[in-house]
C-alpha cells in the first residue's frame, strides 16, 4: 500500500493530504495559514508547507509528493537562487497598465487581443506573470536587473523540496506554464520572445514536464534529515517529486472532472473551467485557454471576488459564515431587488481592475441583514454564472456542474447556485480537491501508467431548484 502526498499551496493556506496511491483513501492531513495580502514573501509559503507537512505526520512513508499551487504568482530568483523581492500574486492588480500596454504593443483592440490569445491562449490581464514582469522592469529596475530566473509558486516549492539545487533544476508543468503569458498551450513551447517583450530580456524559466514526469527527489535535508522526517521513501529509496501544477488543474484532477463536466471552484478566486481536448483562444479575454494536468486543456474563467465576498458580508453583519448562510436562505430569491456587485478587489472578469463594489436597490424593505446576506451570495454567484456563459460560448459542454472550494461548504451557496445558474449543481463530499489532485498526480508518478489511477471521490449530492432569471437580469443591469 504505497502512500503519496499532495499539497495545495493556495492563496489563503497550505493544505497537505496523504493518501493511499492505489485506492485514493485518505490517511492523514494537515494545514497551515498563509499571510494576507497580494504581495507575499515565498518563505512564508515554505514555512506553512513545513507546518502543514508536520501536522500531516511527515513524509517519511510516502513514495511521491506533488505540489499544486495558486497560479501566476511572480517568484523572481537571483543567480544564487535567493528570492529577489516578495512574490506578486495572481490577485495583485498593480500590473493592470502593463497588461494594457502589452495588448497595445501587439496592435491594440481586437488585433492585440487576438495576437495574445493565439500566441499564448489568453489575453493578458494583471493576474498573469508576464504583466508582473513588465511592472517590475518599469517600477523596480534594480530588482529587475537582479532577476536570473522567474518561476511560479508551485515551481518554487517543488524546487525547495528538492533542496533548491541550482536554477537549472527548476521544473514546472503545462498547467502552470500556461498561466505565465509566455508559453503556448497549442504548441507546448515557451514563447521566450514574448517573455523578452514583457521584461526586456530572457531570464531562466523552469523546464516544462509532461503530466507524470519526475521533477526530482525530496532532499533528505529539507525536513531535518532521517527517514522519519521525510528523508527517504517507504523502502529507503528516494521520495519522488511530481511535476505539480496550478491549483485549478489540480482541482480538475482531484474532482475527477471529465468530458461534459464544468467545475465551479469558490475559493479566494472564483473559477469556472472544463477539461477540453482542444486549446481555447478567446480574443474577448473572458476565457483563458490554459492547459490541464493530464495532457489536455483547461479553458477557464476567473473572478477575483468569490469566497471573500462571503467573509466580507459576514464581517459587515457581525456574524459567522454559518449564520450568514442562514440569513441568506431566510430572504426571498432576488432579495426583493437588493443587488451586490461584489468587485471588492477590483475585478478580472470582466476586466475592471480599478472597480469597487456596489450595493443597489436599498429600500426600507431590503435594509435587513437577511437581504444583504442574500445579495452577497447571489452577487458572487452571478459573477460565476457570467463565467459559465462565457465558457459555454467558447464551446464547453456543461452536462454537469461540480461545485468545489471553501465556499461550497456553505449550504446557502449550494442551494442558491441552481437558482442563479439555471441548472442543478453536484457537490462532492467536503474535501481539499486541489491537494487531492496533486496527490493523484503523485500516485500517477509513483505507479506509472498512461493515465492517473482511478480514484473515487465518494458520493456526490445534487442540488436542484427553479431558475430565477430576475436575479441575473438585475445583476446584469447593476454591473453595466
Ligand atoms: N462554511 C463555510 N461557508 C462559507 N464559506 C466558507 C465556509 N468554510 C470556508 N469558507 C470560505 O472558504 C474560503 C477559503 O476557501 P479555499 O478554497 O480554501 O481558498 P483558497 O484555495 O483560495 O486558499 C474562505 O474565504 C472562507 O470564507
Ligand atoms: O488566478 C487564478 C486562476 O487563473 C486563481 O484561481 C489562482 O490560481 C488562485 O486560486 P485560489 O487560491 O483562489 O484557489
Amino acid at each position: 500500500m504505497p502512500l503519496v502526498a499532495g499539497v495545495d499551496s493556495s492563496t489563503q493556506s497550505c493544505k497537505v493530504v496523504v493518501r493511499d496511491a492505489e485506492t485514493g483513501a485518505l490517511v492523514r492531513q494537515g494545514r497551515a495559514p498563509h499571510p494576507p495580502g497580494t504581495e507575499v514573501d515565498p518563505y512564508a509559503w515554505w514555512e506553512a508547507l513545513q507546518a502543514a507537512v508536520a501536522e500531516a505526520g511527515g513524509l517519511g512513508d510516502v513514495a511521491a509528493v506533488s505540489v499544486g499551487g495558486q497560479q501566476h504568482g511572480m517568484v523572481c530568483l537571483d543567480t544564487s537562487g535567493e528570492v529577489v523581492r516578495p512574490a506578486l500574486l495572481w490577485n495583485d492588480t498593480r500590473s493592470a497598465d502593463a497588461a494594457r500596454e502589452l495588448v497595445e504593443e501587439a496592435g491594440g483592440g481586437e488585433t492585440g487581443r487576438r495576437f495574445w490569445a493565439e500566441a499564448t491562449g489568453a489575453v493578458p490581464v494583471a493576474s498573469f506573470t508576464a504583466t508582473k514582469l513588465r511592472w517590475l522592469a518599469r517600477h523596480e529596475p534594480d530588482n529587475a536587473d537582479r532577476v536570473a530566473a522567474v518561476c511560479l509558486p508551485h515551481d518554487w516549492l517543488t524546487w525547495r523540496l528538492a533542496g533548491a539545487p541550482g536554477l537549472d533544476a527548476l521544473r514546472t508543468d503545462r498547467g502552470d506554464a500556461s498561466g505565465t503569458g509566455y508559453w503556448s498551450p497549442r504548441t507546448g513551447e515557451y514563447r521566450l520572445d514574448l517573455l523578452e517583450r514583457a521584461f526586456g530580456r530572457r531570464p531562466k524559466v523552469p523546464v516544462v514536464l509532461g503530466p507524470a514526469e519526475v521533477a526530482g527527489h525530496l532532499d533528505p535535508a529539507v525536513f531535518g534529515g532521517g527517514a522519519a522526517s521525510g528523508a527517504a521513501g517507504p523502502s529507503g529509496g528516494p521520495v519522488l517529486l511530481g511535476p505539480g501544477t496550478g491549483d485549478n488543474a489540480a482541482a480538475a484532477l482531484g474532482a475527477g472532472a471529465g468530458p461534459g463536466d464544468v467545475v465551479v471552484s469558490i475559493g479566494t478566486s472564483g473559477t469556472v473551467f472544463a477539461v477540453a481536448d482542444t486549446p481555447a483562444a478567446d480574443s474577448t479575454g473572458a476565457v483563458a485557454g490554459f492547459a490541464d494536468a493530464t495532457g489536455r486543456y483547461l479553458p477557464l474563467v476567473c473572478t477575483l471576488n468569490a469566497a471573500r465576498v462571503l467573509d466580507a458580508a459576514a464581517t459587515l453583519l457581525g456574524v459567522d459564515l454559518d449564520r450568514l448562510g442562514e440569513l441568506a436562505l431566510s430572504a426571498p430569491p432576488g432579495a426583493d431587488g437588493l443587488v451586490l456587485v461584489p468587485y471588492l478587489e477590483g475585478e478580472r472578469t470582466p476586466d475592471r481592475p480599478q472597480a469597487t463594489g456596489e450595493l443597489r436597490g436599498l429600500t426600507l424593505r431590503t435594509s435587513t441583514p437577511a437581504h444583504l446576506a442574500r445579495a452577497a451570495v447571489e452577487g458572487m454567484l452571478c459573477g460565476l454564472a457570467d463565467g459559465l456563459d462565457a465558457l459555454i460560448a467558447q464551446g464547453a459542454r456543461a452536462d454537469r456542474i461540480i461545485l468545489v472550494g471553501g465556499g461550497a461548504r456553505s449550504a446557502a451557496v449550494r442551494r442558491i447556485a441552481p437558482q442563479v445558474f439555471g441548472r442543478p449543481v453536484v457537490v462532492p463530499p467536503p474535501g481539499e480537491y486541489v491537494a487531492d489532485g496533486a496527490a493523484r498526480q503523485a500516485a500517477w508518478v509513483a505507479l506509472g501508467g498512461d493515465t492517473p489511477p482511478a480514484w473515487s471521490i465518494g458520493d456526490t449530492e445534487e442540488y436542484t431548484g427553479e431558475a430565477v432569471p430576475a436575479i441575473r437580469e438585475r445583476y446584469a443591469h447593476a454591473r453595466g
